[in-house]
């Protein structure tokens, strides 16, 4: 059993967009986008809030019209909408392209489903978490009969982390989860961190297996098997290698857009001073949501970096969220942390890998065209590029590139076809953001604008909107 899809709350939620993003960054391959009591402008407005990379990863319930403006492949069809529809309608849409999916409530209609669709929601399995009344239809001891149905079949209702085993010795290819994520939207990528983990540990799946939104429109690097696969090497510990020696991942270029998938929008800089250590720096942050921490312990030798990074990585585990080690190879070796910076004058990039491994995301600072050229050669994960204004965060500053130098720096990339994602640094703010978004960022490296928020949770919703 290897797929885990993610259908919306039915409602629009505050701050939806943003944490649809982050779901589908952190590795998510199909968002099925249900607003049953939604009107073709709310669904728009909230699609065009999402990231365009993302959308051939989402299937629509609801104004399957709006589909061609965002470049959605995915048409689900509720029961009752799918018994409107003629043979011919379905077989129009999945010849041009579409990939369709269906939803069934009794497991005898499998024998008559049109093979147009990829795959069939099947369900409740078990009681709704999330709609009250909406009880299991699956009789005791039930046992999938496929029939010829060729398409994947996709357990849905009442299911959380505890039931992926059983959903599987039932037969089913995968889960559709809603309850689960949304019940608590504090916690919705943790949730869903845990529910892939679970996933992905499981015996079934192998690096090679085909996932859903990997139809042969789909391009390599963009949701789909290679973002399954990518979640495995992330979360299970497949080597990512296998997914990147694959022919059809290259050029490098290609193997860059699968990175960026891997790379939040928001990097988190800890940082220490009279009154606060770099653990409370990193607990701030935390609590107001970031889930992407680097730990920056500066003048201080190895041996007392250790046992800092051992505190920041349980604190981090504690909320889901990743640690990145600055300057130091083996301490981020030690903690098994997700991720490694290394400054100009660190390890370089490819020495730093053969120490730590394909798993690790290792990133690389920039100051000039140059730096950026050496980086994308050197095989960086993402580029931390800046600074962007003056800052007494850090000492030594290289020149300030203001929004001009992203600006150029990220237009030459693109001649160039360099795609490696650019995280801008340096004294930047909330209102920052958008100019930097414009000029072609990914995301942005924050230290002092959350530690100094009067309201760091409030200015953390804030950056995150301003991501998307
Ligand atoms: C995301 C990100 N980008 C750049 C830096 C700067 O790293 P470095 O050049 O190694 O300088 P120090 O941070 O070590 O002073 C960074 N830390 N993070
Ligand atoms: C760690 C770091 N590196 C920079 C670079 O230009 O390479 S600027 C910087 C400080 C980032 O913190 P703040 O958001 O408080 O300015
Ligand atoms: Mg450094």
């Amino acid at each position: 059993m290897e797929e885990l899809i993610v259908i919306t709350h039915p409602e629009m939620l505050p701050g939806e967009a943003g944490m649809i993003n982050q779901l589908l960054a952190h590795g998510l391959t199909r968002l099925h986008v249900r607003k049953p009591e939604s009107t073709a402008p709310e669904l728009r407005a909230l699609l065009k809030q999402i990231d365009p990379q993302f959308c051939e990863r989402i299937a629509l319930h609801q104004h399957h019209a709006l589909a061609g403006e965002f470049g959605i492949t995915g048409l689900h069809f509720t029961e009752t909408n799918r018994l409107s529809q003629s043979l011919e309608t379905l077989e129009a849409l999945k010849s041009s392209g579409n990939m369709l999916s269906t939803s069934l409530h009794d497991p005898a209609d499998l024998e008559q489903l049109s093979h147009c669709f990829d795959y069939a929601f099947l369900g409740p399995v078990f009681d709704s978490i999330s709609k009250k009344n909406y009880k299991a239809v699956l009789a005791n001891g039930f046992r999938l009969e496929r029939f010829n149905f060729p398409g994947k079949l996709i357990a849905l209702g009442g299911i959380d982390g505890t039931k992926l085993d059983l959903v599987a010795s039932l037969g089913f290819d995968g889960v559709a989860v809603l309850g689960a994520i949304w019940m608590n939207t504090a916690n919705t990528l943790a949730e869903f961190r845990v529910l892939a983990s679970a996933l992905a540990a499981r015996p079934g799946l192998k690096p090679g297996g085909r996932g859903i939104g990997t139809g042969p429109r789909l391009k390599p690097g963009v949701g789909g098997e290679d973002s399954l696969l990518r979640y495995a090497a992330a979360e299970a510990e497949y080597p990512q290698a296998k997914v990147l020696d694959c022919p059809q991942f290259q050029p490098a270029d290609q193997e860059q857009k699968y990175k960026s998938g891997l790379v939040d929008k928001l990097h988190f800089i800890s940082n220490e001073t009279s009154n606060m250590s770099h653990i409370d720096s990193i607990r701030l942050a935390l609590e107001a949501g970031c889930q992407w921490i680097q730990l920056r312990v500066k003048n201080r030798p190895e041996d007392e970096v250790l046992p800092i990074a051992r505190e920041a990585k349980q604190l981090c585990d504690s909320y889901g969220a990743r640690l990145i080690i600055n300057d130091f190879p083996r301490v981020a070796l030690a903690v098994e942390a997700h991720g490694l910076h290394l400054g100009l004058t660190d390890m370089p990039v490819p020495e730093a890998r053969a120490l730590a491994g394909e798993k690790i995301v290792i990133g690389g600072t920039a100051n000039t065209w140059e730096d950026i050229v050496r980086r994308v050669h050197e095989g960086a994960d993402y580029i931390g590029l800046g600074p962007f204004r003056f800052t007494n965060t850090k000492q030594n500053l290289s020149p300030i590139l203001g929004i001009g130098g992203y600006q150029t720096f990220i237009h030459r990339m693109r001649q160039a076809g360099h795609s490696t994602p650019i995280i801008a640094i340096g004294g930047i703010t909330l209102h920052d953001i958008g100019n930097l978004r414009e000029a072609g960022i990914h995301g942005v490296a924050m230290s002092a604008a959350l530690i100094g928020a009067t309201d760091p949770q409030n200015t953390y919703h804030q950056i995150q909107q301003a991501l998307c």
